[in-house]
């Protein structure tokens, strides 16, 4: 049974695209990994599925229920930890989330029980009488989670859980997510960092520039992703003209321009790379520099998370 079905979601914000068509499919009981840089759209994404914000375009059903037409159901279902949150100052854990309880309805009577395994489960259990405010942020993002628990929904959508976290509190939020895989739960994740949802997600969608641009299990999306190097093309003119030309050719994965000249995640080997610069001199443009850009993390990510139709 599928979870989360999205189809062709499409949200403009003025001229441009925050999600062209995005589509996917995440069965019942998956941890899904939604990967993607600074505005991919994994925030706009995740909006639409928590029924906070309308698509222009496409459809999302969450547990057999439209995201539109069928709003508080789909609520009811969810669990939406946003990527920005407050807490109150004055209350204390345990009372924040019976407030929570409350506003789900949870019967008086039982609300004491459920605050208590639910603190149990984020690891938060002697923090109980702790105010809220004075919590570290791993723990505030652990209580986070454990707020959107309440009411026990079935799917899940968590924007970067982990984000600001130091190592020690990642690990103990990755733990806390494990568990909710073991609870059965469909988890949808953000992040920026592969290898961090790499090592808990069943699958990974990458998100660029509004798109889909890769989908499948762990391995097959690491798998298609090794061996992509990022190239550096330096023209004397006719920038825009050359990434229009090297857009369409084989290998290239994800193509800029923003640094003033052409950055080209290159999936191809050695011989096809020099070929490739034998097809743009071929061409005509004036190539003062071509070569690979190394050691640079944030090249290296977007190698990884780059991708261009093809
Ligand atoms: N309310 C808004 N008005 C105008 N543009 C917006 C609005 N919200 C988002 N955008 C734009 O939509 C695109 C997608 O943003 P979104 O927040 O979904 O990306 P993201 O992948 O979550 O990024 P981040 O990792 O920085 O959180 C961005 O270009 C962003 O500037």
């Amino acid at each position: 049974m599928n979870a989360v079905e999205i189809k062709q979601l499409t949200k403009i914000y003025g001229s441009s695209y925050a999600l062209r068509d995005f589509t996917l499919t995440i069965e019942a009981g998956r941890v899904y990994g939604l990967i993607g840089p600074n505005g991919a759209g994994k925030t706009t994404a995740m909006s639409i599925l928590a029924t906070l914000l309308a698509p222009d375009g496409g459809t999302a059903v969450v547990g057999g229920h439209d995201v539109i037409k069928e709003a508080a159901a789909v609520r009811r279902l969810i669990g939406y930890m946003p990527d920005f949150f407050g807490v109150y100052d004055g209350l204390k854990a345990t009372e924040y989330l019976d407030f929570y309880a409350a506003a789900y309805r949870i019967p008086i009577s039982k609300r004491p029980q459920l605050c208590q395994d639910l603190l149990e489960l984020v690891n938060l259990s002697d923090k109980a009488d702790s105010y809220v405010d004075l919590l570290s942020r791993g723990m505030k993002q652990r209580l986070a989670m454990a707020r959107c628990l309440v009411h026990d929904p079935a799917v899940l959508i968590l924007d970067e859980p982990a984000s600001g976290l130091d190592p020690r509190a990642r690990a103990e939020m990755k733990e806390v997510i494990r568990q909710l895989r073991r609870m059965n739960k469909t988890i949808l994740i953000s992040s920026h960092i592969l290898p961090e949802l790499a090592e808990m997600c069943d699958n990974i969608a990458i998100l660029e520039q509004g798109r889909l641009v890769a989908n499948g299990t762990v391995e097959e999306v690491t798998a298609a992703r090794q061996g992509v190097r990022v190239l550096k093309v330096d023209v004397a003119e006719k920038l825009p003209e050359l990434l229009e030309y090297v857009r369409h050719k084989t290998g290239v994965v994800n193509l800029d321009g923003d640094a003033g000249w052409a950055r080209i995640s290159f999936a191809g080997n050695k011989t096809e790379q020099g070929q490739l610069l034998r097809e743009i001199m071929d061409q005509g443009f004036s190539v003062l520099e071509f070569a690979e850009v190394k050691g640079n993390l944030e090249d290296a990510f977007m190698a990884v998370t780059g991708e261009v139709e093809v």
